[in-house]
């Protein structure tokens, strides 16, 4: 997958260069699975998110779904109508409860217009579905005349995900879904998240820039540098025995319950490359800690070094990094 973003100037908006926001990143989400994507901001989770349904348009790559028919769709091949369809299958919850939902509508009209878009409900049969998904999202079913305004942002983030449930697909995008809502509401939204995905069989791109919340929901991790996949392993091995001195990073400044355990946080030097304009050879090398003449000359290849654990740094089989402390 590529998304390059065109930066225009002048008069005539001429292109004049890129951001490569998702620069040839590859991965797989297995059925009924988490893929955790993490990184700092700006690293392009956010655009890789998109790009895989298609909100935005890719600039390159392949995107490969298996349907409810168990038939292997090509997604990039898909015409306007095909993308229509395809998308009951795909949907996407957002961060932000408080302006992704339409102050002017109603809980009934904010659920259920996948299904009138889609032609899948309407009149009763609509009110009973709806009905239906505010309850599997903990949702009084009551209140399905009420707007947002009269729910609390814990209660609003369920009416986005009970939305985005409404056309019964398999794969969800939920883009730092949990991270506006406070770190209770937080846990029994996650909760929510691990029962609808073990009753309806989900799967889940999971994208935040929360190691706690990644670690707590993913079966696997994908760690993002300026457009770069850098690490991808399964949570237990990227937590337990990071190979990239990135993810060694974001790891030793994730907050650890017991104050007992003593570590030592790695401070980064510098600021997230611009991925306008790019570092030579591995863009993690001017604030890496650890970097050699190879790191800037030579872009490493993104490799598996063990059973599907993939690194993109040319000292990974040499630095002895320190995972997760307290795992
Ligand atoms: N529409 C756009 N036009 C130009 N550049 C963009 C656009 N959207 C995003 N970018 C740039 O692409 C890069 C990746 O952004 P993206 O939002 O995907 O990152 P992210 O990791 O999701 O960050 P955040 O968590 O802050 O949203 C950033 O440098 C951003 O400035």
């Amino acid at each position: 997958m590529k998304k390059y973003y065109p930066i225009k100037r002048g008069f005539l908006k001429k292109t004049v260069a890129y951001v490569k926001a998702v620069d040839d990143v590859s991965l797989y989400v297995n059925e009924g699975e988490t893929f955790g994507l993490v990184g700092e901001s700006g690293c392009g989770k956010s655009t890789l998110g998109k790009s895989l349904l298609r909100a935005i348009e890719p600039s390159g790559g392949s995107i490969r779904f298996r349907d409810r028919h168990d038939e292997l769709v090509d997604v990039m091949d898909l015409d306007y109508k095909g993308l229509r369809d395809i998308r009951r299958n795909m949907q996407m919850v957002f961060q932000d409860p408080y302006s992704s939902l339409n102050p002017r509508m109603t809980v009934l009209n904010i659920i259920g217009e996948p299904l009138i878009c889609n032609k899948i409900a309407r009149g009763e049969e609509l009110r009973e579905r709806v009905k239906y998904l505010m309850e599997v999202v903990g949702l009084n079913s009551r209140h399905l005349e009420r707007y947002p305004h009269a729910f609390s942002g814990g209660q609003r983030q369920r009416i986005g995900i009970a939305r985005a449930l409404a056309t019964n697909p398999k794969f969800l995008v939920c883009d730092e879904a949990v991270s506006a809502l406070d770190v209770s509401i937080q846990a029994q939204i996650i909760n929510l998240f691990q029962d609808l995905q073990n009753e309806f069989n989900l799967s889940y791109l999971f994208i935040s820039h929360d190691l706690g919340v990644i670690q707590h929901i993913s079966d696997r991790v994908g760690v993002m540098y300026v457009g770069k996949m850098v690490e991808m392993a399964s949570t237990e091995e990227l937590f337990a025995n990071p190979k990239h001195p990135y993810t060694e990073a974001l790891l030793s400044a994730k907050p650890i319950p017991n104050p007992r355990l003593k570590k030592e946080r790695i401070i980064l030097r510098g600021e997230v490359a611009n991925p306008a304009n790019p570092p030579s050879g591995c863009y993690f090398h001017p604030r890496c800690p650890y970097a050699q003449e190879i790191c800037k000359q030579q872009a490493p290849e993104f490799k598996e070094i063990s059973s599907g654990h993939h690194v993109a740094c040319h000292l990974a089989n040499e630095l002895e990094l320190k995972g997760a402390v307290g795992i």
